[in-house]
């Protein structure tokens, strides 16, 4: 046995018996496990081995629902917001770590609420623990709404004098494009096509090259305004994604958010405040608004839907 397969059986025998569940957010799919005495240790292979779309149940990442006392990352939230009693403990495909997931995050409460480990109505809001800080989740008609805290350039000074922060490489495109990289706690760079056409002729097996890459890497969304860009008020933009740790997913939460932050950066002063973002999985919507401490919030909203719960064998 290769030491690859060996690490794939360990991991299989490690899951055995854990119950799961299966939910996406419009097409970002992902396993989630409550584990309420904080006693589900899963390893990065494990993690892989769940999500392996031919060996596992197959998924673009995994969430732990834990108790946020159960973690030092938790207990120091804790301190700041007593009532983010859950965290939400996200890895990738892959078995990495991310600092914040915005799909993952509305299937997560709608799974907490789901297995009544919460309860949530329409129009209450929960705090929810993640590594990217406290994040404020409103229950909607048809979904959830989450602040996703402010938004940050990675290249401050070259966002200011509207320069290139990076050159961007992916199988399809002809030349190298510029890239706009942004925080949403965790990193993304977004890069501009001109036409509907060029988004789909660009291929995202394989992981777009950034140079410089951001120092913990970086999630690449590549998007095209819409002409016009504005309907109704609400700018459009189409995004497709290749997520660090995972690949080309159908949408990325916070993907969508740095694309919106991006377009409107470009777009100059009078761009609108409210986007939607449609991804091949489907559309989610982003607005800007004014936090307490008057910074400005990116707030997420979008679907989360649970498919099937059962146990690995
Ligand atoms: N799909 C997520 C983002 C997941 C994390 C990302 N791959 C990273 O490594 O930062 C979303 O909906 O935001």
């Amino acid at each position: 046995m290769s030491t690859h397969t060996q690490a794939a059986a360990a991991a299989r025998t490690r899951l055995s018996g854990l119950s799961f569940t299966k939910g996406h957010g419009t097409g970002n799919d992902f396993i989630l496990v409550a584990d309420r005495d904080g006693t589900v240790d899963l390893t990065a292979a494990d993690v892989a081995a769940a999500c392996d779309r031919h060996r596992g149940i197959g998924a673009d990442g995994l969430i732990r629902a834990v108790p946020s006392s159960f973690l030092p990352e938790g207990r120091a939230l804790l301190q700041q917001a007593p009532d983010a009693e859950w965290f939400m403990d996200y890895r990738n495909g892959d078995g990495s770590v991310s600092e914040m997931c915005g799909n993952g995050v509305r299937v997560f409460v709608h799974f907490l609420v789901s297995h009544g480990l919460i309860d949530l109505a329409e129009g209450a809001t929960v705090a929810v623990g993640t590594r990217g800080g406290v994040k404020i989740v409103e229950r909607s008609a048809d979904g959830y709404s989450v602040d996703m805290g402010p938004w940050e350039f990675i290249y401050p000074d070259a966002a200011a004098a509207r320069a290139t922060d990076s050159l961007v490489e992916a199988d399809g495109l002809q030349v190298a494009r510029p890239g706009l990289s942004v925080s949403m706690g965790n990193p993304h760079t977004v890069v501009a096509l001109a036409e509907i056409a060029e988004l789909r002729a660009t291929r995202l097996f394989d992981a777009p090259s950034v140079d410089p890459l951001p120092p913990n890497g970086t999630n690449v969304e590549f998007v095209v305004p819409h002409d016009p860009l504005m309907h109704d008020g609400v700018g459009q933009v189409s995004m497709r994604v290749h997520e660090r740790g995972v690949g080309e997913t159908l949408s990325c939460g916070t993907g969508a958010c740095a694309a919106a932050v991006a377009t409107r950066f470009w777009a100059g002063e009078d761009a609108p405040d409210v986007w939607s973002v449609t991804v091949p999985g489907g559309v989610v919507g982003v607005r800007f608004r004014l936090g307490a401490g008057g910074d400005e919030h990116v707030h997420l909203s979008g679907p989360a839907v649970l498919v099937a719960s059962g146990t690995f064998a």
